[in-house]
């Protein structure tokens, strides 16, 4: 770094110092605060942002938004080149450099870092970070602090692409590094025009067939309500009636969030939506849930994101056989493609039985969408979700090439194969593969609901869900918690997963797992069973285990 360089970052640095006594970490998805606390660290953040975009000669993505956290609290996480999460192996810096007590240690950290990663500040092509933030009314002056920090980087650029999704922005990165135009109207026309593909080949029969075509959606009172009163106008099929579209507070009694945790109706619906089909979304758009309201009641029919996963899944692989044509022998069987689906520990036990009768290869990740994403990334088509609604569809280029190439090969040959080709091409398109979207789940829902000429209910029944409770236990120190097997199992503190199998096997159907929350100072506990009162008694027998092992902490 020379000279001119240090005093540019000393200089802005000191106008962002660090809140006393704050420790931050970068945690399952990013910093993520009380508002008041965050300038320092998003000004970090964009020093972060500015240095990976030159170490990847990419452009990176800088998101401002807290998800489904209250409105008082706001956040900041970065997109990599390819639209997906930031690498894993730059996380201990990202919360060294947010811990960093003043300006000089600060430099010191980075000079240490731009050294040991290589990047060479002075010969490298200028930097560009694309800026997104949801509607929190804190975004606005985190911004500021933002493009501060990516501006203190010498050459650096931020480009504010203003109030997006979450997985707007991630789709944008994804896009322009690709060299595909990037903006937010491209992101419509790329959705809405696959859409209408999907529609177009929806098969005859299905088409006359009952499908109501009003769906109310729940915006959380986000940013996600905002887009889709946009993307609404420009539909031929489905009236949307947006609902939570920002004049109520963000995230309060509304959202996916709370719509599965706590399987009740969100503000502004009632007893006049019974029966009809209902969406949410979460703060930031990234999470996507239906329900239905039951009669005379508060309560729902939650269809959550391991039942989204089957109804893609039940879709891409009836797609997949069409394609492969009929079994006589003589097609050409010499590329398989590969399906397969992956979930966490979260996912309903009825889901992953029910995948699995499906004949479809299901594995199992540790929680947080960077691990989920990986895995799905080694199929042909990876599907992923986790049971809160944050999941998407990826594709293999390798397969995107060989699907054009027969798509080519089919139209003269088979008008069925042919349009499972089309559909598939759809799909790749109309969905987000950067990151989970709601707004590209949403419309690939609508148009496979209406491919199979199902109700929501009808899609309800797919399985059903086993009882399950999940409940939160304050300890002296969650990260004495050390879990394997994708989380299923305790190996620290010794004796406790024994107690855990000790109690479960009581239960039929039991299930139960514990482990350290990566977003609040918890840890979880997560039981299944045949009845409601079963995983309920269950899930409080293995709290006071986890009391007993690992000591009350302060509430
Ligand atoms: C049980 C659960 O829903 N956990 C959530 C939650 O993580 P925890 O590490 O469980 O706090 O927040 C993550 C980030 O949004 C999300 O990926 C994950 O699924
Ligand atoms: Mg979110």
């Amino acid at each position: 770094m020379n000279q001119e360089q240090q005093s540019l970052l000393l200089r802005s640095a000191s106008c962002f110092p660090l809140p006393p006594g704050a420790k931050f970490s970068y945690g399952t998805s990013g910093f993520r605060a009380n508002a008041s606390l965050l300038e320092s660290t998003v000004f970090r953040v964009g020093i972060l942002a500015a240095l990976r975009s030159i170490q990847t000669r990419s452009v990176i993505g800088l998101m401002i938004t807290a998800s489904h956290n209250e409105v008082s609290d706001n956040g900041v996480k970065l997109a990599d080149p390819s639209g997906g999460m930031l690498t894993q192996s730059w996380e201990p810096f990202a919360d060294s450099l947010a811990n960093a007590p003043d300006p000089h240690s600060l430099l010191q950290l980075l000079d240490d870092f731009v050294k040991k990663e290589n990047i060479i500040l002075e010969a490298s092509p200028a930097a560009e970070v694309l800026l997104g933030r949801d509607t929190r009314p804190s975004g606005e002056t985190l911004l500021e602090a933002t493009k501060q920090g990516i501006t203190s980087i010498m050459g650096a650029t931020a480009s504010d692409m203003g109030i997006l999704t979450t997985p707007q922005l991630h789709w944008m990165v994804r896009a322009k590094n690709k060299g595909i135009e990037a903006t937010e109207v491209n992101y419509y026309d790329q959705i809405l025009a696959s859409f209408r593909c999907l529609l177009d080949y929806v098969p005859q029969g299905n088409s006359s067939k009952n499908v109501s075509d009003k769906l109310i959606v729940d915006g959380a009172d986000g940013v996600g309500g905002e887009k889709l009163e946009k993307m609404k106008t420009r539909l031929g099929y489905l009236t949307i009636d947006v609902r939570n579209c920002g004049d109520g507070v963000l995230n309060e009694g509304v959202g996916a969030d709370f719509v599965q945790k706590e399987k009740v109706v969100p503000r502004s619906f009632g007893p006049a939506d019974a029966g009809m089909r209902c969406a949410s979304l979460d703060g930031d758009a990234d999470r996507l849930v239906y329900f239905s309201v039951l009669l005379n009641s508060n309560k729902i029919d939650l269809v959550d994101g391991d039942k989204i996963l089957s109804l893609f899944a039940v879709f891409l692989k009836e797609q997949l056989g069409i394609l492969n044509g009929p079994e006589d022998g003589k097609s050409n069987k010499s590329y398989q493609p590969s399906l397969g689906v992956v979930q966490t520990a979260y996912a309903n036990g009825a889901s992953t039985d029910y995948l699995k009768q499906l004949g479809l290869e299901v594995a199992l990740t540790p929680t947080g969408v960077k691990y989920l994403h990986e895995k799905a990334a080694e199929y042909d088509i990876g599907i992923y979700f986790e049971a809160n609604g944050h999941g998407t569809v990826l594709f293999s280029d390798n397969f995107l090439s060989w699907l054009e190439i027969k798509k080519q090969e089919l139209s003269l040959k088979s008008k069925d194969q042919h349009k499972a080709a089309l559909r598939l091409l759809a799909v790749s398109r109309l969905i987000n593969q950067a990151v989970g979207d709601a707004l590209s789940g949403l419309f690939l829902v609508e148009a496979i609901l209406k491919h199979m000429g199902w109700s929501i209910h009808k899609w309800n029944e797919l399985y059903q869900d086993l009882p399950s409770r999940q409940l939160k236990v304050k300890v002296v120190d969650r990260t004495a918690v050390i879990t394997e097997n994708a989380e299923t199992k305790v190996v620290n503190p010794a004796g406790i997963q024994e107690a855990i199998d000790a109690e479960t096997v009581i239960y039929p159907k039991g299930r139960c797992f514990i482990r350290p929350s990566g977003t609040e100072d918890v840890v979880r506990v997560y039981a299944e069973a045949s009845t409601q009162e079963a995983a309920d008694s269950l899930a409080n027998s293995v709290v006071r285990l986890v009391e007993q092992y690992l000591g009350f902490g302060r509430s």
